[in-house]
């Protein structure tokens, strides 16, 4: 929680105010910050100095892992978060590859599971990585990545947190996940959440010890109408001490994740944490 109160506090301290084109909005911005989870000791970075809504942040991952490409498909699940980019930016409507309402296109989970390959057929990335960590292999590159710039035409978003590597030690799995781009209010309250819970259950899946989670932000701002809230609301809060995440044991395999799991496999225990802060989103 201390890592993220201080990303905070340096971006009001140290930020530069870049124009937004996108949005339209201006964002307070700082380059490079590293955060590190301790998954091996499950403390669970779940903000404490406002109300956070988990299950959303896990049931949206869970539907990258899933590769979904529909809205509604993440609603059933349990996250609102791709109502408004799949359905109210202006670009995305007129995009001639969007296939109706709700449809977000080939972003994260369909690159993940199904990226193209230019000679036909498609390459499933995250079943490649779990087969090789449940036989104790890694190849140096065990990568999932989502970034695939082919494509972007054919998406309503870049993926923001686009890639994630595994390494093995023995039978402890790490993980680093990169970012590019991170609304820290709003954003980075459920990224914290998906690395941690990304390295949580691949090593449950793989039956391995989870290690550390690294997780490494290049642009990391607050959009200017969040500022206020941030800065006179959430940063003067004390933070609790971190709640721990309980992962239903009988979760034991790609399959179990993409077949029958809903958000009432995931438990969080001790979670003390300060009122809801609702915060503006831009689209
Ligand atoms: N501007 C922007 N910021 C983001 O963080 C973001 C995007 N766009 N577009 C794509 C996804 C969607 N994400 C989202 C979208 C909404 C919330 C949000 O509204 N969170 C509320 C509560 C949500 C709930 O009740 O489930 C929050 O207070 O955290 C969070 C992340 C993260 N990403
Ligand atoms: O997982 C996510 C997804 C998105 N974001 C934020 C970061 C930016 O504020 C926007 C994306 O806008 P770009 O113009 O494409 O950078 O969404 C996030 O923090 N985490």
């Amino acid at each position: 929680m201390k890592q993220y109160l201080d990303l905070c506090q340096r971006i009001i301290d140290e930020g530069h105010w870049v124009e937004n084109k996108r949005t339209g909005k201006r964002c307070l911005t700082v380059i490079d910050a590293d955060l590190e989870y301790n998954v091996a000791a499950n403390e669970f970075p779940l903000i404490t100095t406002r109300k956070s809504f988990y299950k959303a942040a896990i049931a949206e991952f869970l539907g990258y892992i899933r590769g979904y490409d529909n809205a509604a498909d993440f609603r059933k699940l349990g996250a609102k978060t791709w109502d408004a980019n799949a359905n109210e930016n202006a670009a995305w409507l007129a995009n001639e590859h969007r296939k109706g309402s709700d449809d977000m296109g080939r972003v994260y989970g369909v690159q993940g599971r199904s990226w193209a390959k230019p000679d036909g057929g498609s390459v499933d990335q995250l079943r490649k990585i779990v087969d090789n960590l449940k036989n104790g292999i890694d190849d140096r590159g065990e990568i999932l990545s989502f970034y695939n710039p082919g494509e972007f035409h054919m998406g309503c978003l870049r993926p923001c947190m686009h890639t994630h590597t595994f390494s093995l030690l023995g039978d402890t799995l790490y993980l680093t996940s990169y970012q590019r781009s991170c609304d820290v209010p709003l954003g980075l309250n459920f990224n914290q959440v998906q690395v941690f819970f990304f390295l949580a259950i691949m090593a449950q899946i793989t039956g391995n010890k989870p290690g550390k989670a690294y997780h490494k932000i290049v642009n990391a701002h607050i959009y200017e109408d969040q500022l206020p809230l941030m800065r006179d609301v959430q940063l003067k809060r004390e933070p609790f001490p971190s709640p721990k995440l309980i992962i239903n044991p009988a979760i034991k395999s790609l399959e179990d994740l993409e077949t029958w799991v809903t958000m009432d496999d995931f438990q969080v225990e001790g979670y003390q944490h300060h009122e809801p802060i609702a915060y503006p989103f831009s689209v």
